[in-house]
């Protein structure tokens, strides 16, 4: 999807580069027709929004300063924000850009008409071994592509995933991401001098979003995460002890448990990496080749 305009996160105050690019624009609510709303969150609102001089449709999330200063998730928030407007890919909420005024912060985001996958999943109970593998392969996609600019999502899940207007899947609430360069940086200052192991260390960080993803797929295929129990302590104890069956019913194939296993690996070296999962037979077989499951 081509924007008519540019619309970048950008400092209110962003002054023109040194090489005399130009000031890139500054929001204001006025340039936006505000429509019903999608939905509300914990910190605000999201409406639909249709961009006044490209007509181009947005989903407007605005959040309260005072919640967000409440709550102390201001830094978050700014991480989140980074993080996302610098991400492109089909599978990912693109963050257009944001702006605020006295009392609230305006986030411009990618509008995903399908709405939230949680939902979806609510309604059917569990998903068909196409519909999983197709939307376990796409978010694979998506994160081989974080890991690649060094960004970890750390939150993967059902409530953070919506559904863009073909049916394709989008990761969205960046929250708790980070960008392992960050925490490079604040640990050792500089990368040059960084030892092989702290290297490793951001591959091994990455495979927290194998183990979600390794989760997500369980519930994509029995309707309910594979560690759930009546009390936390007990989904705890089962997490470490990595307590995985499989149920008699839904029925499940085989292939598709296989691949469950490598992934709910305790030893995170050993979780099956991304490119690889893309090569396992069951995604091979039952994944829809466009990407995209339509039904
Ligand atoms: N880009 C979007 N396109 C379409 N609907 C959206 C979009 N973003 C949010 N929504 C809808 O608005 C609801 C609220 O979104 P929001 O991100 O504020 O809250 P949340 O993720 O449910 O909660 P939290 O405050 O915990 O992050 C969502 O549950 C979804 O239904």
């Amino acid at each position: 999807m081509v924007m008519a305009i540019a619309m970048e996160s950008q400092q209110p105050q962003q002054k023109a580069s040194a090489e005399g690019a130009t000031e890139k624009k500054r929001w204001t609510l006025g340039d936006f027709d505000i429509g019903k709303p999608l939905g509300r969150g914990k910190f605000g609102h999201v409406y639909i929004a249709r961009e006044k001089r490209s007509n181009h449709v947005v989903a407007l999330k605005v959040l309260f300063k005072s919640q967000l200063k409440q709550s102390q998730v201001e830094h978050q928030l700014r991480r989140e924000v980074e993080i996302q407007s610098h991400l492109r890919h089909p599978n990912i909420l693109r963050l257009y850009g944001y702006f605020y005024d006295q009392k609230r912060v305006y986030l411009i985001l990618e509008y995903a008409a399908k709405g939230e996958l949680y939902k979806e999943l609510q309604k059917c109970k569990y998903f068909t071994e196409r519909r999983s593998a197709t939307y376990v392969a796409s978010l694979a996609r998506a994160l081989i592509y974080c890991h690649g600019k060094h960004v970890i999502h750390r939150d993967i899940k059902p409530e953070n995933l919506l559904v863009g207007s073909q049916g394709e899947l989008k990761i969205a609430d960046f929250g708790w991401s980070v960008h392992t360069f960050d925490r490079r940086r604040t640990m050792c200052g500089t990368l040059d001098y960084l030892p092989p192991e702290m290297v490793e260390s951001v591959e091994h960080d990455a495979s927290v979003d194998i183990w979600s993803l390794g989760i997500l797929c369980y519930e994509f295929l029995y309707g309910v995460p594979p560690f759930e129990a009546e009390e936390h302590s007990d989904t705890y104890r089962r997490i470490l002890q990595v307590d995985l069956k499989f149920p008699p019913k839904p029925v499940v194939s085989a292939a598709a448990k296989d691949l469950i296993s490598q992934m709910l690996v305790k030893d995170t070296s050993k979780r099956l990496p991304l490119h690889k999962l893309l090569e396992h037979p069951w995604i091979v077989q039952n994944a829809d080749p466009s990407g995209v499951y339509r039904g």
